[in-house]
């Protein structure tokens, strides 16, 4: 009789699931989700109850909670935004963190199997990145793929991998303009591919089906001053992963994007979208070219010294583009220093009392 294998990463990785609505979709990701603990950060009325279904193992936090841990500090976790999740990157203890949105299900891959999003996230996170040099033939360290002739054997190594960024079947990540003048389009094309991406380019993180390396990248994945009483929404992620990627440049790590698929469910309201990403779109026409601009020092060793540089340069060159940003500067500082008091380096003596889990 075969031994049944541990999952994957069971007791380092946390699943981080930001909510407004039920959790009923985590059914469907029982047979994948159910050894794994998870963190579920309930945004709006703290007073509504969020039913988690019987047979999980999480801790649950809401505003309440999050004023209670963080004090004054809390003023940098958004409210009514998906923000909010990265309260949960935060109080985890776990080395991995993977986060999904609660409209997004078990996909099928092209022979109608059942796609582990879960495991193809983790071996992502375990395999290296090709940040230095494109591969062509995707990558390389898949089993029935390799490094291309031409390709430099003293970058075979790769780098550690960061950031794994999935996609999504049905309904796209799109913004608001284009949900508008495309409603009806769906996401069919199911590609097999794993891909880093290169250093010195950035892209559109999407928070829906993301997983990280908790200790090598972290403290970058704030997810930044969004929804009520802020100028922008739905842009959380993004900017979380302009910060996020010329960090893991900075410090030679890698991000990669493709496989694993979910599907998608739900259309936000394009109308609504459009108001709150208005300013998004117009101000990232400034933003990107910041980010690309963007160098950090070589005293910048750690991701936080590599945070709190970006956030001087963000106060220094966006605060001409709007006043937001001399908020979102500060709000930066304010979550390294959230993080590192409820992170403090290993065998560090803290005088915090810690998150009170509230499990079940
Ligand atoms: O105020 C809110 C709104 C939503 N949530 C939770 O966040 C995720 C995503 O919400 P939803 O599926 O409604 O939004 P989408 O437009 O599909 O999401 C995309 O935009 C990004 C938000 O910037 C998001 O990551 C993308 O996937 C759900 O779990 C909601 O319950 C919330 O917590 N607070
Ligand atoms: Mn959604």
């Amino acid at each position: 009789m075969a031994t049944p294998t541990t999952p994957l990463l069971k007791d380092e990785l946390d699943i981080v699931i930001p909510t407004i609505r039920n959790l009923d979709f985590l059914e469907m990701w029982r047979p994948f989700f159910q050894p794994y603990h998870l963190i579920i950060v309930q945004d709006g009325d703290p007073t509504k109850v969020i039913k988690v279904p019987e047979g999980f193992d999480y801790e649950l936090y809401n505003r309440n909670d999050v004023n209670r841990i963080l004090g004054p500090k809390a003023s940098c976790i958004s409210f009514k935004d998906s923000a909010c999740r990265c309260f949960g990157y935060m109080v985890s203890k776990k080395k991995y963190i993977y986060t999904i949105d609660d409209d997004c299900f078990v996909a099928k891959d092209p022979s109608g199997k059942d796609i582990n999003a879960l495991e193809q996230h983790i071996k992502n996170l375990l395999s290296p990145s090709t940040p230095f040099f494109f591969n062509t033939l995707y990558d390389p360290y898949r089993e029935g793929a390799d490094f291309v002739r031409g390709y430099p054997f003293s970058l075979r190594e790769g780098a550690p991998t960061a950031v794994s960024h999935g996609l999504w079947l049905n309904i796209p990540d799109y913004d608001a303009p284009t949900q508008l003048v495309k409603p009806r389009e769906r996401n069919n094309r199911y590609v097999d591919a794993v891909l880093t991406i290169p250093k010195g380019t950035l892209f559109p993180m999407c928070g829906m089906n993301l997983a990280f390396d908790r200790e090598l990248i972290g403290p970058a994945m704030y997810f930044g001053l969004m929804g009520d009483g802020q100028p922008i929404g739905r842009y959380d992620d993004m900017w979380a992963g302009w910060c996020t990627k010329v960090i893991t440049d900075h410090l030679s790590l890698g991000i990669k994007t493709g496989l694993p698929y979910i599907w998608h469910s739900k259309a936000s309201n394009p109308f609504v979208n459009l108001k709150k990403e208005y300013n998004g779109i117009f101000w990232q026409e400034e933003l990107i070219p910041f980010f690309q601009s963007v160098t950090l020092s070589k005293e910048a060793t750690t991701v936080q010294k590599c945070y709190l540089e970006l956030a001087k340069q963000v106060r220094a060159k966006l605060g001409k583009v709007d006043g937001y940003f001399n908020k979102l500067a500060d709000a930066m500082v304010t979550w390294i220093e959230a993080w590192d008091e409820l992170n403090p380096p290993k065998g560090a003596i803290t005088t915090t009392n810690g998150p009170a889990l509230k499990s079940k």
